[in-house]
C-alpha cells in the first residue's frame, strides 16, 4: 500500500505462555539524577575547607528479577524514591546540617545514599542496590558497591 500511515498494533499476539518476561536472569537498571548543594570539609587542608557548592550527579544501580511487565523497577518509581526519600536531604541543602554527622565527602555521602535507597526499595523479586556513584565535579566521583558491604 502506497503512503499508508503507520498504525500501532492494538494488541500483540501472546507467545508461549503469554508471559511478558523474556529474561529469566537478574538485570540491573541505572537512574541518573542531579542535585545542587553546599558543604565544606573538616580536617582538610585545601580549598574545600571553605563553604562551597556543587551540582552533584548521582547514578543509582538497582538489580533484581523482572516483574510481570518485564521490568526490574520502573525508572519512574526509582526517581520517585529519590525525590521523596533523598532529595529533601540533598537538594538545595547545606549538607553539613542536613545529613547525619559525618565529613561530607563524596565517599561518605555515597554510602549514606546507598543505605537510604536500600531501605526504600520494594521488598520483592530480590530487588537490591548494586552501586551508587556520586560525582562531585565532572572529573571526580566516589562509588560504593554492594559487594563491599562485607569488607
Ligand atoms: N577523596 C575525596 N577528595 C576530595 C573530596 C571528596 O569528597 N573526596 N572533596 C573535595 C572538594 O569538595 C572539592 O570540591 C572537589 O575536589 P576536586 O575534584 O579537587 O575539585 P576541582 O574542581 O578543583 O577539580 P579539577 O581537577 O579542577 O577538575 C576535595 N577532595
Amino acid at each position: 500500500m502506497k503512503n499508508a500511515p503507520f498504525l500501532a498494533p492494538t494488541s500483540v499476539e501472546a507467545k508461549q505462555d503469554g508471559s511478558l518476561i523474556y529474561c529469566p536472569h537478574r538485570v540491573q537498571i541505572v537512574k541518573e539524577v542531579t542535585f545542587d548543594a553546599a558543604h565544606h570539609l573538616f580536617d582538610y587542608d585545601g580549598k574545600c575547607r571553605a563553604l562551597h557548592g556543587h551540582t552533584y550527579k548521582l547514578q543509582m544501580g538497582i538489580s533484581g528479577f523482572l516483574d510481570n511487565r518485564g521490568m526490574t523497577l520502573d525508572f519512574g518509581d526509582l526517581k520517585a524514591i529519590f525525590k521523596e526519600e533523598l532529595e529533601p536531604y540533598l537538594d538545595h541543602r547545606y549538607l553539613n546540617e542536613s545529613l547525619p554527622y559525618m565529613n561530607t565527602t563524596a565517599e561518605n555521602m555515597c554510602y549514606w545514599i546507598f543505605e537510604q535507597l536500600a531501605k526504600h526499595l520494594p521488598d520483592e523479586r530480590d530487588v537490591r542496590v548494586e552501586f551508587v556513584k556520586l560525582y562531585e565535579t565532572p572529573t571526580s566521583y566516589a562509588e560504593f558497591r554492594r559487594e563491599w558491604l562485607v569488607d
